[in-house]
């Protein structure tokens, strides 16, 4: 018998709901056990600040990845989308699994949709790809930044002190309460955010064994789409500030990717798209996907990206 094992996950209820769902489908397609460890992060334990304020999204993922080096753990679970493009050396992502729906959600007072919504209505996001694309749709809107968890969020919609919020579809999905959701927003209205709905399981590069066993949970397309998505971002972050979406979806035997590169307040836009085919190949899929995710940066830089920055101070 070999022992279980540890997987590092941080004790909010949506890292031990996607954590918990990996460890299960780990077990069922290999017969390992899996312990949880829960790591406190800096991030958990600042819940005054803006999230912007502690040096953005990577301030979850530096403790899970201290205690995989320091082998304290034996994997980890990340929301994809808030790991940063640049690899941890040591580390490498074994699998990413099924991914879970990519879109983002509005809820809100009455059943009210997006387009719906009374002009002034005070809708609760921070995130400046939602904010931008909000008032592209809404101009009329106004965006409030909000911090905290999920029911943190979900309760100020119904203690009446916003109208709405924005959140992830996969986040609430994995908590239960996709129910609650008011319009799945559109894709093209609300582009989502490079890899969400994506999860990231990470282990030591030099766990070989680990390595070949976390190949059971990966979902190849999700691997592909989340690969375009992420290069066209790591393109972009070199050459423009402004917020950036990104959604690949395969559909049959193509991959597309369409991007939105938007000035914070909404008033400037560029929305492009590239669709290639899908080659026979996992390995060719992986390169391809990088590839398109990198020309279509370069057609958004051509186009003027760049010069959007200036408009996100
Ligand atoms: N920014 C925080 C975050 N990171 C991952 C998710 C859940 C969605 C996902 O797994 O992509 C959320 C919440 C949200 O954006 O609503």
């Amino acid at each position: 018998m070999s022992r279980p094992l540890r997987l590092g996950t941080r004790a909010s209820k949506l890292a031990l709901a996607q954590s918990g769902d990996v460890a299960d489908t780990l077990t069922a397609a290999t017969g390992r056990e899996v312990e949880l460890v829960h790591i406190s992060t800096e991030g958990d334990r600042d819940r005054t600040t803006l999230l912007t304020q502690i040096g953005g999204t990577g301030v979850f993922v530096s403790a899970l990845r201290d205690a995989l080096l320091a082998d304290q753990i034996d994997f980890a679970v990340h929301s994809y989308k808030d790991l940063p493009t640049a690899p941890a050396d040591g580390l490498t992502i074994a699998a990413v699994p099924f991914r879970a729906d990519p879109r983002d959600a509005l809820i809100s007072r009455d059943g009210l949709t997006l387009e719906k919504l009374p002009s002034g209505a005070r809708v609760g996001t921070g995130a400046p790809r939602r904010v931008a694309q909000v008032l592209i749709a809404r101009p009329d809107l106004v965006c409030v930044p909000i911090r905290g968890n999920v029911d943190t969020r979900m309760n100020k919609v119904s203690s009446g002190e916003l109208d709405a919020v924005v959140l992830a579809v996969a986040g609430l999905a994995r908590l239960g309460r996709a129910t609650e959701i008011t319009e799945a927003l559109h894709p093209d209205v609300l582009v989502p955010a490079p890899a969400q709905g994506a999860l990231a399981v990470e282990c030591r590069a030099d766990d070989a064994e680990l390595v070949a066993l976390l190949g059971a949970i990966e979902a190849p397309t999700a691997r592909a789409e989340v690969t375009a998505e992420r290069a066209l971002l790591a393109a972009l972050e070199a050459g423009c500030s402004a917020p950036v979406a990104a959604w690949a979806s395969i559909d049959a035997d193509q991959l597309t990717l369409r991007a939105r590169v938007a000035a914070l307040d909404g008033t400037s836009v560029l929305t492009d798209a590239r669709t290639i085919p899908v080659p026979a190949t996992y390995d060719s899929l992986h390169t391809d996907a990088g590839a398109v995710g990198r020309q279509l940066a370069a057609d958004l830089l051509a186009a003027g990206a760049d010069t959007l920055m200036g408009r996100t101070a």
